[in-house]
């Protein structure tokens, strides 16, 4: 895989014009997220317009529900179907159970991702608002066995955690970092952050990287930056 196609760009927007134009912008990126802010402004007609111009798709819902809420919307997700979809692992075994379910029985290739420990969460966040007595490395490295052995076909981690994971779970499993930041971004609300190339280096299959890029004075400029240096990797 090129470098290149191992970044996914977040479109965090809330209209289809200002989606359509980062993706004019950024005209070699592949790989798109829609998340809860385009998502639930636009629907789902966004994700035909990235059909059509031949985008891969990360749809990032990060579903949390009962099992048979979640294997409904894994059920009407199927129909879009789009590459990724994310789903937390906290929602426990069954849950992740019936989400695969949903989507196998559905004929989908969709690819779920279990969310193990959001990157803006940091340990001391961890153990005292959120009361989880395991350390924070240890806490992710459960959830992705959890979602693993629940049929989950990857985890979203921050590049911490990932080489930890990758080492457990094995090659097979994805791995999707966001948390990504080049020395010359800021880190704003992400607490676990390493840079695109350690994060690769250390296991990930693909970086989501937003604001670095899409904040940028000149997004197509930090992209290519980005590209250049994952290159060396
Ligand atoms: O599922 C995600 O993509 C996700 C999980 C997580 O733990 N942390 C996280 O930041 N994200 C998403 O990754 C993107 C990161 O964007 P930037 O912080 O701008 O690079 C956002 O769209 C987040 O919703």
């Amino acid at each position: 895989m090129n470098p290149e196609e191992r970044i996914i760009v977040p479109l965090d927007v809330n209209s289809t014009e200002a989606a359509i134009a980062l993706v004019e912008q950024l005209p070699q990126v592949s790989f798109w997220k829609v998340g809860l802010e385009l998502f639930t402004s636009v629907g789902p007609s966004i994700l035909q317009i990235l059909k059509d111009q031949g985008k891969q798709i990360f749809l990032d819902l990060k579903l949390h529900d009962i099992p048979n809420t979640m294997a409904g919307a894994c059920r009407s997700v199927a129909s879009y179907q789009v590459d990724l979809l994310t789903i937390h692992a906290t929602a426990g075994r069954h849950a992740l159970q019936a989400s695969k379910e949903a989507i196998t029985t559905a004929n989908s290739s969709t690819k779920l991702l279990a969310i193990t420990v959001l990157t803006s969460i940091n340990s001391r966040e961890l153990a005292f608002d959120l009361k989880i007595p395991l350390e924070l490395p240890e806490y992710a490295l459960q959830m992705a066995i959890l979602a693993k052995e629940s049929g989950i076909d990857g985890a979203v981690c921050s590049p911490h955690e990932v080489s930890q994971l990758r080492q457990i779970c094995g090659d097979d499993f994805l791995l999707v970092c966001p948390g990504v930041r080049p020395t010359w971004a800021e880190s704003g609300d992400q607490k676990r952050v390493m840079t695109p190339k350690q994060a690769i280096q250390a296991g990930a299959n693909y970086l989501v990287i937003g604001r670095p890029i899409t904040a940028a004075e000149n997004p197509l400029q930090a992209w290519s930056k980005i590209c250049d240096e994952l290159a060396t990797v």
